[in-house]
């Protein structure tokens, strides 16, 4: 145990199914986006996960590349006792961790926690994207969270009432 209470490591397959149930109420409630299980063990290299001492899995965040210096914190859960103890900054400082460590120097997320996110120095990027040329590049990206940091029409659905915020590593 990384504290008296709990633990961050990187995910295991065997994982995923507690992955996609504590995010499940949350896709629900249409603050997440719901992905099929395939997906989420196609991204099991992204995941970190966070256990309590009773090796229950109490937390998830990722970290997804899209782009040399770009990447973006997906869905980061915390089940619902354990929020408020600290779980979502000891994950996202681990992604963050990650990030630096893959050469990462900006960090997306679109979320409707705008609180916690400039707590930890995220910014709301407004209608800001990035230069033409990896624009250009960007948009032939099929992932969704590519499309909603470039702000496009087709997920504008997925991003009402969310805000899309930036954070610059250094
Ligand atoms: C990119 C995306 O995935 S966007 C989606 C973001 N996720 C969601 O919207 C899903 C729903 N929300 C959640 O699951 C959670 O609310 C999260 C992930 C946003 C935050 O998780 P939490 O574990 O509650 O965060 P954490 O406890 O670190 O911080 C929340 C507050 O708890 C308090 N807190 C922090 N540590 C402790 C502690 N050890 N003891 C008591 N309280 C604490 C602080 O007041 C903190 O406030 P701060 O934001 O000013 O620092």
């Amino acid at each position: 145990m990384t504290n008296q209470e709990f633990l961050v490591r990187r995910a295991r397959t065997s994982d995923v199914p507690r992955i996609q149930a504590l995010v499940e109420p949350l896709v629900q409630q249409r603050i997440l986006l719901g992905k099929d299980l395939v997906v989420f063990y196609e991204a099991v290299q992204e995941f970190r996960v966070v256990e309590d001492a009773n090796g229950d899995l109490v937390g998830c965040g990722a970290l997804h590349v899209m782009w040399e210096d770009l990447g973006e914190v997906r869905t980061l859960a915390v089940s619902q006792d354990w929020l408020g103890k600290g779980v979502g900054h000891a994950l996202l400082g681990r992604l963050e961790a990650d990030a630096r460590e893959l050469g990462l120097s900006r960090l997306f997320c679109l979320t409707f926690e705008v609180g916690f996110f400039v707590r930890h120095d995220f910014v709301d990027m407004g209608s800001e994207t990035v230069d033409p040329a990896v624009y250009a590049e960007l948009v032939r990206s099929h992932d969704e969270g590519v499309a909603e940091f470039l702000d496009l029409a087709r997920v504008k659905p997925n991003t009402l009432g969310n805000t899309r915020m930036l954070k610059r590593l250094v």
